[in-house]
């Protein structure tokens, strides 16, 4: 599986603050077998995200992206609504998983407005900016993402028993 990470953050864009999300994510997907194809950082500019979401779905065409950073509730985070606008179609289990099992975590997890989608032949999936709730929201809904990426490239494995929890 291909894979790239996009960081979100208007500090990080300016150089104020070292983005350790995107690196920490690399090293996990790494540590799942899934190649880095792309990386990058942006603003918290909605067109900004967009462009970059079209660009690497359209043209580098991984199988998973990512965003790390603004699905909250900041005047400038603007992430949902970015990637929103780029999907073709939209996955809402993924962003309710995502919810329901960093409640467990933290009560702050009804702040993120991620959501999840396929563009084209890539799925994109929001995750938190902090580093720690990145790792902890890819972690909760990680069991579906192959299955769900091979479907989406038409692959004809069935869904009988998939990750089905023990
Ligand atoms: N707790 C943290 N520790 C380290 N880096 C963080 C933390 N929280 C956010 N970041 C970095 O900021 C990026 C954007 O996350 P988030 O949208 O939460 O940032 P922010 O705090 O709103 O401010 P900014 O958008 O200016 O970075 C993350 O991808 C990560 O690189
Ligand atoms: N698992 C988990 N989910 C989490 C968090 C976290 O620390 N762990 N942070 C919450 C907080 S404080 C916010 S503001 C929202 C959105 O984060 P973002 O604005 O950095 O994208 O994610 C929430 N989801």
């Amino acid at each position: 599986m291909k894979a790239a990470i996009l960081t979100v953050s208007d500090k990080g864009s300016r150089g104020q603050r070292e983005d350790s999300g995107g690196p920490l994510l690399q090293q996990w997907l790494a540590g799942q077998g899934v190649e880095i194809v792309c990386t990058g950082m942006v603003p918290d500019e909605l067109e900004q995200i967009a462009a970059a979401l079209r660009e690497w779905a359209d043209h580098d065409q991984p199988e998973l992206i990512l965003t790390t950073g603004g699905t909250g509730v900041s005047p400038r985070d603007v992430t949902p609504e970015a990637t929103l606008q780029v999907l073709d179609r939209l996955l809402p289990g993924f962003g309710e998983l995502m919810r329901a099992e960093s409640l467990k975590i933290t009560p702050m997890a009804i702040l993120s407005r991620a959501v999840a989608g396929i563009r084209k032949q890539s799925l994109i999936i929001n995750l938190p900016g902090s580093p720690k709730g990145a790792i902890e929201n890819l972690a909760a809904i990680w069991a579906a993402v192959p299955h769900a990426v091979s479907k989406i490239r038409g692959d004809s494995a069935d869904c009988d028993g998939i990750g089905r929890r023990q």
